[in-house]
């Protein structure tokens, strides 16, 4: 029987969850009368949030006209998701020895049907085989699926805007069926991951990023919505593909740009005032530009910048804590960062500022053991048409001359850890790999944190390989652990920031704060890095397993919570206020949380006589 009960998540918890669904499922009730639902036969068989498939009971067959539309037989939860993971399997078996783009994409859609079908069952399946499912529904496959998307396009999912709808949006914004949203992820698919401009192809980022919010946070699936901004693209061979889906125009720039983004931001929240928005994938320019422009208006985030920012940290601070070094040790390290992006640049900000704090010295000065690399190299004083936000960390030219290579570099500093957000393949070669092996470090840590596999800077093999058995590792995408020549393991933590970002928005959305502030960020990171053991984290271990989604959410949505409180600015949410929030104890507040997470059951659809 491969069924089983999530851990943490005790039956209460789950009926408790299922009663929130149907209580939800009432509010949408058009018709008042003995059925929740106030569809019919073949419409509720065809509407994946209510279908039950075989497992309809005899009951609601009756009063919901299903009588005759089904094969007879009633088929339990259970054994229709065991029937669906034999399917899984059998299609792994069958596809054996095919290309690994083909198995993919195969998977892919064979969970992709059964969403399409059965939203319970797809996510009761996804939550209790998260580690297995993540990279499908997610990095990587989540890329594949974005570059092939017209192709693979059978049905919308989530809500698109373009240049096109300038001026319709407010009205637009009322097509979408359902009455409450809570959280929100948006692209302009200008940044995939590391495969470049896709155009309105990128829908496929918030469309997984969601299906994470509610296998990790428990949003509830029917309040939330992934989000296209169609601005064009300069994408050529989408361009000229004539299947693409998207505007066939160059990009907007500029003004034009930016009053179509923020007649969007301002038509979600004359709908929704309470939802929480995560930008997601924007090229450099605009990701930092609308978080500057919205954070102090809207209760947004950007996950590459500040949530990337935070996993990034925890694991700089993990990376101390493996060499037995006591965490004030983090002032001493010395770290390259290669990417001057919106991820490398939000990561070597909050490490700076970590830094400063620790020491209780000037951001400028903590600055001082950070190296940054982009395309031309180190970047330097030196370098004309700097991007503002590098400014302060470009080093002395005679410290290191600029446009330094990366092994150039590593070289001359021998750093404690090498962090890879190019988006560039392969960029810790070999010889830079060899090169680590003299840090000044007993224990150096490379992250090689480009998404997806393909665009990681190293593999995890050859990370161990090339700079020594000794190494913490951490990629973006997931690889295997490493059987490592000593007969140890080499532990490949996945440096994600799907470990932040659920938490960050589930704890700011039952906060009721209008605005994610730095401080709720801390915590969350904070929360992140103290998560696991000692010694754990001497086994090179720095992050907890995926299998434990769930609970390190729920930690962190507690953590950030309480941050809100802590800086006076929350609502409440609900039922409960403000004044209760401020009450709670940090275990109450992550009860709370955890309450609050809606976990897949089928509930009645019809009330009992
Ligand atoms: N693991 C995670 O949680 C996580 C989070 C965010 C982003 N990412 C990944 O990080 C990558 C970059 O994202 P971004 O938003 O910062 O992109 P970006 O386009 O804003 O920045 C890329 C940076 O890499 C630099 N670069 C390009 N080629 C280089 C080279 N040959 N050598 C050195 N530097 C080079 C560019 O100059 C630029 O500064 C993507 O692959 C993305 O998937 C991972
Ligand atoms: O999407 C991911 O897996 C992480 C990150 O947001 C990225 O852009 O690469
Ligand atoms: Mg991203």
């Amino acid at each position: 029987m491969m069924w089983r009960n999530i851990a943490g998540f005790s039956k209460a918890a789950a009926a408790a969850a299922a009663r929130t669904r149907g209580s939800r499922r009432c509010l949408s009730t058009a018709i008042p009368g003995p059925c929740i639902v106030h569809k019919r036969g073949a419409d509720i068989l065809h509407d994946p949030w209510f279908n039950k498939d075989t497992g309809f009971p005899l009951t609601e067959r009756d009063r919901l006209g299903l009588r005759g539309l089904l094969p007879p037989r009633v088929i339990s939860f259970e054994q229709q998701y065991d029937r669906f993971i034999e399917s899984f399997r059998s299609l792994e078996r069958n596809t054996k020895g095919q290309p690994e783009n083909v198995v993919s994409l195969a998977k892919w859609r064979i969970l992709n049907r059964l969403h399409d079908r059965n939203e319970t069952l797809y996510y009761r399946v996804l939550i209790d085989n998260i580690k297995d499912f993540a990279p499908i529904i997610y990095t990587p496959t989540v890329g594949l699926v974005c570059q092939n998307y017209s192709g693979l396009y059978r049905r919308p999912r989530g809500m698109y805007f373009s240049a096109k709808d300038k001026g319709e949006m407010m009205s637009m914004i009322y097509n979408w069926p359902a009455q409450k949203v809570d959280m929100i992820v948006i692209t302009d698919g200008s940044r995939i991951l590391g495969l470049g401009d896709l155009g309105v192809q990128g829908i496929g980022i918030p469309i997984g990023k969601l299906d994470m919010y509610v296998a990790a946070a428990g949003i509830n699936p029917q309040r939330v919505l992934p989000i296209m901004l169609d601005v064009g693209t300069n994408n050529e061979k989408l361009l000229q593909n004539p299947l693409y889906l998207g505007l066939r125009q160059p990009r907007l720039e500029g003004e034009e740009y930016l009053e179509i983004i923020d007649e969007f931001m301002e038509a979600v929240y004359t709908r929704w005032p309470k939802a929480v928005v995560q930008f997601e994938d924007f090229q450099a320019k605009w990701a930092f530009g609308t978080l500057e422009r919205y954070r102090k208006k809207f209760c947004m985030f950007n996950d590459d910048v500040q949530g990337t920012a935070g996993v990034a940290l925890a694991g700089l601070l993990g990376t101390v804590r493996a060499q037995g070094r006591p965490l004030s040790d983090f002032v001493n390290q010395k770290i390259v960062v290669v990417g001057a992006g919106s991820a490398g640049l939000g990561v070597t900000k909050t490490a700076v500022q970590a830094v400063a704090r620790m020491a209780g010295i000037s951001e400028i000065a903590a600055t001082k053991n950070f190296y940054l690399i982009d395309k031309d190299g180190l970047v330097t004083t030196e370098r004309t048409k700097l991007d503002p936000g590098a400014v302060p960390f470009a080093k002395n030219p005679a410290e290191i001359r600029e446009g330094a290579s990366i092994v150039e570099v590593v070289k001359t500093v021998r750093p404690h850890v090498l962090l890879g957000l190019s988006g560039v393949g392969g960029i810790f070669n070999e010889e830079v790999l060899k090169a680590m092996r003299e840090s000044d470090s007993c224990k150096p840590a490379i992250f090689a944190m480009s998404n997806p596999t393909l665009n990681a800077e190293c593999t995890a093999a050859d990370a161990f390989k090339h700079a020594g058995e000794n190494i913490v590792f951490g990629s973006g995408s997931p690889f295997e652990n490493v059987e490592l020549e000593n007969g140890k393991v080499g532990h490949v933590n996945q440096a994600n920031n799907m470990y932040l970002f659920p938490g960050i928005g589930l704890g700011t959305l039952l906060s009721g704060a209008r605005v994610v502030t730095d401080g709720m960020l801390l915590a969350a990171s904070e929360c992140l890095a103290s998560y696991m053991t000692d010694e754990e984290v001497q086994k090179g271990i720095l992050y907890p397993s995926i299998n434990n989604i769930r609970h390190i959410t729920a930690e962190v949505g507690a953590a950030v919570l309480r941050a809100a409180v802590s800086e006076d600015i929350v609502e409440g949410h609900g039922d409960v206020g403000p004044k209760d929030l401020s009450h709670m104890s940090k275990e109450e507040t992550v009860n709370y949380i955890t309450r609050n997470m809606w976990f897949p059951i089928y509930s009645p659809l019809v009330h009992e006589k």
